[in-house]
């Protein structure tokens, strides 16, 4: 009986074995065969049943996307596990991707559904990752609406004076002539800047950084009201520094969520330590963003309790935040909106990270890359303060007025150039809802395309010497000759950048604010560009010091 067990054991063992490794052989086989048959197979590394190719797992996706381009040309794929990733570097095979329609768009999406997004919240509220189209359409309405509002960009053309007045008061502070990383100092002034423009709230960003010097002083004596929060209350630093830190949290939760597979998070403990870490910290910064939406928006019920209906422009200020919550409490709106659905105060709260976290990282590396490619081109420089003497002349404390900003030509080709050749986001993402084709090859739903920004912008189809830094190829009739999609660092189609206008106003206006006043130097001027390429490069110093004219 015992010996007739064993060989029933052992012939059954042998069998699921058997089965086993024939069935893994049937499914390479058929994996190979399906593979190798495509019909127009599109170029890229051979993957691996299962896992894909390792190159794609790289956390440095620009160094496999660079090293992939030389070998395959302008149109390659890449497997992770059984994700297609199909790379584009030239803007005719774009075109379908980067269409401009909110409706009958096959790629309106940047990611298919995803379980760590969704733990997260955010496939179905807000703009970046909303899997609602008709969701995301309305709030894309409202943003666009009041990013292009006149009012709102006058008024963040004095957010950025009174900011940029600020961090000059602490340079002076410090001493000028030290060195000082703008890298630091932008993203310091962006968090400040962002907050204010969305939600009229001060964070103190760039105070809580002036306090990490050790021969920082603390006199703020202009008026301004900061004096109290500096001698008083550590606390409200304290709170606000923990804020600052809580926002790129956010950002960075969101994608490691959204790139991290569900079972490594529950079942790999260092995964499971980080998520539950990132999730109370994000916990955190909803209840404080929650606090402000009630917050702000008691403050406006109580203006209107005094007015009778309509809103003076005087009394509310063109904040994002602001502007969204007048829309919800139905009475007339600072924005040009008409016949709007009040927004719920989740959807709002979420709109608002979003906008805080969009538009701080892009603005300040971008702005660091502009002053380091401006002091490597002597004959640009130059050709800057002309544009820049010629508006102000030897006045150069007057404030800037948004009319102003928007006749600077140079000025405006320069940060064009600059994000040319040193693109900020590398890569845009979009997924195809139904299956599609593109030059010949056919694509199945929920193909996941990158979008190569850094190659198409370099790309010689598009491009005379492209290697070369020369802002006038976007002054006047030249523009005009500039390729459809080949010039995309504010992205393109219905997903396109909504800060672009904001971005580019801003720029040049820091551009004129330090160099009518200041001699810019750099500390190393052989140094190459410090950065590490992610979803953005991110710029991580740039030592320079200033001197008065
Ligand atoms: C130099 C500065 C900036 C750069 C280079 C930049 C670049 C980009 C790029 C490339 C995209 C993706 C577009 C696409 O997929 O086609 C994007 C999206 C976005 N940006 Fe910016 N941006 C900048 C500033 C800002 C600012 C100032 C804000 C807000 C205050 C902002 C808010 C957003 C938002 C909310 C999205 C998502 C839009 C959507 O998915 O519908 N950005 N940006």
């Amino acid at each position: 009986m015992i010996s007739f067990m064993e060989n029933y054991n052992s012939f059954n063992l042998f069998n699921i074995v058997d089965i086993l490794i024939i069935g893994l052989l049937t499914y390479v086989l058929i994996f190979y065969i399906q593979y190798f048959t495509r019909n127009k197979r599109l170029p890229g590394p051979i993957p691996i049943p299962i896992i894909g190719n390792i190159e794609a797992y790289r956390v440095d996706f620009m160094k496999t996307a660079e090293k992939m381009q030389l070998k395959y040309g302008d149109f390659w794929e890449i497997w992770q596990g059984s994700d297609r990733h199909v790379w584009i570097s030239r803007a005719d095979l774009a075109t379908k991707l980067l269409n401009p329609s909110f409706h009958n768009n096959n790629y309106s999406f940047r990611t298919a559904e995803n379980k760590g997004l969704e733990l997260m919240g955010l496939t179905s509220k807000g703009i970046i990752y909303n899997l609602n189209l008709e969701g995301w359409i309305t709030d894309r309405k409202y943003i666009n609406q009041i990013f292009m509002s006149p009012k709102f960009l006058r008024q963040s053309v004095q957010i950025t004076s009174e900011l940029f007045s600020e961090m000059e008061k602490y340079w002076i502070n410090l001493g000028l002539g030290i060195e000082l990383n703008l890298a630091n100092w932008m993203m310091r002034f962006m968090t400040d800047f962002t907050f204010i423009a969305t939600t009229n709230k001060k964070i103190y960003a760039l105070l809580n950084y002036y306090n990490t010097f050790p021969n920082s002083k603390n006199d703020d004596d202009d008026g301004d009201g900061d004096d109290e929060v500096i001698n008083n209350s550590t606390a409200i630093l304290q709170e606000s520094e923990k804020m600052v830190k809580a926002i790129r949290t956010h950002f960075m939760a969101a994608i490691f969520f959204k790139d991290t597979a569900k079972y490594l998070r529950i079942l790999y403990p260092p995964y499971r330590a980080k998520s539950k870490k990132l999730l109370s910290e994000v916990g955190w910064l909803n209840e404080r963003v929650k606090e402000l939406v009630e917050e702000r928006k008691k403050e406006i019920e109580e203006i209107y309790k005094d007015n009778t209906n309509t809103l003076s422009e005087k009394e509310l200020r063109a904040d994002m935040l602001t502007m969204m919550l007048t829309l919800n409490i139905s009475h007339d709106t600072t924005t040009t909106t008409k016949d709007a659905e009040p927004m719920s105060e989740d959807e709002i709260q979420e709109i608002v990270y979003e906008i805080i976290g969009g538009g701080i990282d892009t603005t300040s590396n971008s702005f660091c890359y502009l002053i380091y490619y401006i002091e490597h081109y002597p004959e640009v420089k130059e050709k800057m303060m002309k544009e820049i003497e010629l508006l102000f002349g030897k006045d150069i404390n007057r404030p800037i007025t948004y009319e102003e900003l928007n006749k600077s030509s140079y000025c405006d080709s320069i940060i064009k150039e600059v994000s040319r050749l040193m693109t900020t986001v590398p890569v845009l993402f979009r997924i195809n809802s139904k299956a599609d084709e593109i030059d010949g090859h056919k694509f199945e739903p929920s193909t996941i395309f990158k979008i190569n920004v850094k190659e198409i912008q370099m790309n010689k189809a598009h491009w005379k010497d492209p290697e070369k830094f020369n802002p006038d190829r976007f002054m006047g009739s030249n523009a005009e000759s500039i390729q459809r999609n080949s010039f995309l660092p504010f992205g393109g189609g219905s997903r396109i950048c909504p800060g672009k206008q904001l971005a580019m106003l801003q720029m040049k206006q820091l551009m004129m604010l330090f160099y009518r006043k200041y001699d810019v130097e750099l500390v190393d001027k052989n140094a190459p560009i410090k950065y590490v390429s992610s979803v953005v490069n991110h710029c991580e110093e740039l030592m320079f010091r200033i001197k008065l004219k």
